[in-house]
């Protein structure tokens, strides 16, 4: 099983995948750790980045989805994803990136199931309030608080099709990972 989690800055990405990883042993890769030092100081002058700074590392992240895949062995990803073909170069790689750079419609993709069954999408879902306020709360972070509105108005939620789970970050983090856990039996019952 792979785990994505997703959402904006700041809605708990990697706090819940540290802690998920302490319940179930599975290894992160972190996405902050997979951007260009470029896209990183970008974000740290308060520039949100474009479609095209992050072509590149969402490929990376694909490449580690595959590996994984291919080694039969289960992980976690922290993302933020936050467009649908996104999500699409995510799991499909260079397929996706293709339908990207033509802007067709990502649902078409090689008329794939989407999103393959052992790779899960979760939401982690806030209002822009309360992750206004987690980022100022938080410190030695290169993503600027400022840059949460961005944030939401590039994110393009999940939709049914997808086949995501979704969280509400206003619960306790523990109670966020339980969740997430029980549901890798009950995939789309738990919201
Ligand atoms: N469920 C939660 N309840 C309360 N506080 C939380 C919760 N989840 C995360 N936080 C806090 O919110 C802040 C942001 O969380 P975190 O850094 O994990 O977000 P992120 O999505 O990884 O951010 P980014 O995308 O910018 O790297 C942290 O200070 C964290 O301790
Ligand atoms: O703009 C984005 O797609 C995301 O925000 C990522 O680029 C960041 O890595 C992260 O969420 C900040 O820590």
């Amino acid at each position: 099983m792979i785990v994505i989690l997703m959402g904006v800055c700041g809605c708990g990405k990697t706090t819940i995948a540290q802690l998920l990883s302490d319940k179930v042993g599975w290894p992160i890769a972190e996405a902050d750790d997979y951007h260009t030092p470029e896209n990183k100081a970008k974000m740290a002058r308060g520039i949100p980045l474009e479609d095209q700074d992050r072509l590149p590392w969402l490929l990376a992240l694909h490449q580690v989805i595959q590996r994984w895949l291919d080694e039969g062995s289960s992980g976690i990803i922290t993302c933020s994803s936050l467009k649908k073909i996104y999500r699409e170069i995510i799991l499909n790689g260079n397929v996706g990136a293709e339908d990207f750079a033509e802007d067709k419609n990502p649902s078409r993709i090689n008329g794939a199931a989407f999103p393959p069954q052992n790779v899960k999408f979760v939401y982690l879902k806030g209002d822009k309030e309360t992750i206004a306020q987690r980022m100022q709360m938080r410190t030695g972070h290169f993503m600027p608080p400022s840059l949460v509105e961005s944030q939401f108005q590039t994110l393009e939620e999940p939709t049914e099709d997808e086949n995501c789970i979704i969280m509400d970050i206003a619960e306790p983090p523990d109670r966020i990972v339980e969740k997430i856990i029980h549901s890798f039996d009950n995939i789309g019952t738990v919201t």
